[in-house]
């Protein structure tokens, strides 16, 4: 018998659920005892009571969520061995604004998604960009060269970090296993060279506002450009022919059609978009979508999630959310910004980002619902 590509793993839970239900008892003795004196206290007390009852409503849809909450273990080699033909994946990343999402953010996005550990002619990413900038898709062109180094690199020594602004803000501490040293730090300062150029690249053309070479190459279609008032645009910027086994995935730029008065949808109607392009081009199964600032910190992600997705009982599952992990949050996090607490202990739920989803799964449900509209 064939072991399990996942492993569900439940921990004791008498003790949590003790202390939660004594929580509960708690924070509802706290109603009673304000129902009892509401006459007295007037309005003050009544706008604490309404607080306080929408309070143990959220906490309780959050006690229902993980009162049965497992932790899974999932198991990439197992899956390597058993899946032979592995499953296409689109990946979709949205930016609006080039100016509140600098370019370089999104192409440290796109190349950590590029170099992952999967066939990379399997995947295909798709850059929806909303501000429909010559900068960004000059941006992406750029690291497309660069994607072509970088992949490789990052698959021969094993690299974690595969976003390289991550990757190169320290040194290597120790040389990847079975590699001499003097040829991994010597491909490690040209890899570091070569990613200087392609951010000084970035960042001379974010200055001029306009990259100089963008007139003949690329440039053309981006004259009649007019913000919010643009046909839509297509453009494949890397296409992998499979005949190397380096070469990057496919890359595909989207600026997809704004105009004055039309409601767009923010990124809801630009995952749409993403849908129908990457339907006609590629068509995966599964598709990943990604913030243009959520870089990939487990090169394996995608292959973690096919043992969710691919296993036997598995099947019924929809979607597969991976918690986000923030980068630069202050010391002990006293706002809660990097959202550990609702992540990993009270609220596992999809949040549209950083999740994988099973294409068919979004269209049963479209169909379902169309049929509860009629
Ligand atoms: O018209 C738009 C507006 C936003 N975006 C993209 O959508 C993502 C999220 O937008 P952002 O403004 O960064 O919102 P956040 O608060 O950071 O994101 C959270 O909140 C959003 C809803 O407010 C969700 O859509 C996101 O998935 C979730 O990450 C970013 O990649 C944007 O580039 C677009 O593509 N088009
Ligand atoms: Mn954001």
């Amino acid at each position: 018998m064939s072991l399990p590509l996942q492993e569900k793993i439940s921990g004791k839970k008498s003790l949590r659920r003790a202390s939660d239900f004594l929580l509960l008892f708690l924070l509802l003795s706290l109603i009673f005892y304000r129902l009892l004196h509401l006459k007295e206290q007037g309005p003050v007390w009544a706008l604490a009571l309404i607080c306080e009852t929408w309070f143990i409503f959220t906490s309780l849809l959050g006690l229902n969520i993980q009162w049965s909450a497992v932790d899974r273990k999932t198991y990439p080699d197992r899956l390597l061995k058993r899946v032979k033909n592995l499953p296409p994946v689109d990946i979709f990343v949205t930016t609006a604004d080039s100016t509140l999402e600098p370019p370089i953010i999104t192409v440290n996005t796109v190349l950590s998604l590029l170099a992952v550990d999967y066939p990379a002619h399997k995947l295909a990413c798709y850059v929806s960009d909303d501000g429909g900038s010559p900068i960004t898709f000059y941006s992406l062109v750029e690291a497309s060269k660069f994607a072509k180094i970088w992949v490789p690199f990052c698959k021969k020594y094993g690299v974690q970090e595969r976003a390289p602004s991550m990757y190169f803000t320290k040194k290597p501490e120790e040389v990847p296993h079975g590699h001499s040293s003097d040829v991994f730090m010597q491909e490690w300062e040209n890899m570091e060279s070569h990613y200087n150029e392609l951010s000084k690249k970035i960042a001379a053309a974010v200055q001029k506002s306009v990259p100089s070479n963008l007139t003949d190459e690329f440039g053309a279609d981006f004259y009649d450009f007019e913000h919010g008032n643009h046909p839509s645009m297509v453009k494949v910027i890397l296409e992998n022919k499979k005949s190397d086994r380096d070469e990057p995935p496919h890359l595909v730029y989207v600026a997809r059609e704004k105009r004055p008065g039309q409601p767009h949808h923010f990124k809801a109607g630009a995952m749409n978009v993403l849908t129908r392009v990457s339907g006609l081009m590629t068509n995966a199964p599964f598709l990943l979508n990604v913030d243009c600032d959520m870089s990939v910190n487990n090169p394996q992600v995608v292959l973690h999630a096919m043992c969710l997705l691919l296993g036997t009982e598995e099947r019924e599952s929809g979607f597969v959310q991976f918690p986000q992990v923030f980068y630069g949050s202050l010391k002990d996090d006293p706002f809660g910004s990097s959202l550990v607490v609702s992540q990993e202990v009270s609220n596992p739920l999809c949040s549209f980002r950083a999740a994988f989803f099973k294409m068919l799964s979004m269209f049963i449900y479209h169909i379902t619902s169309m049929k509860n509209v009629r």
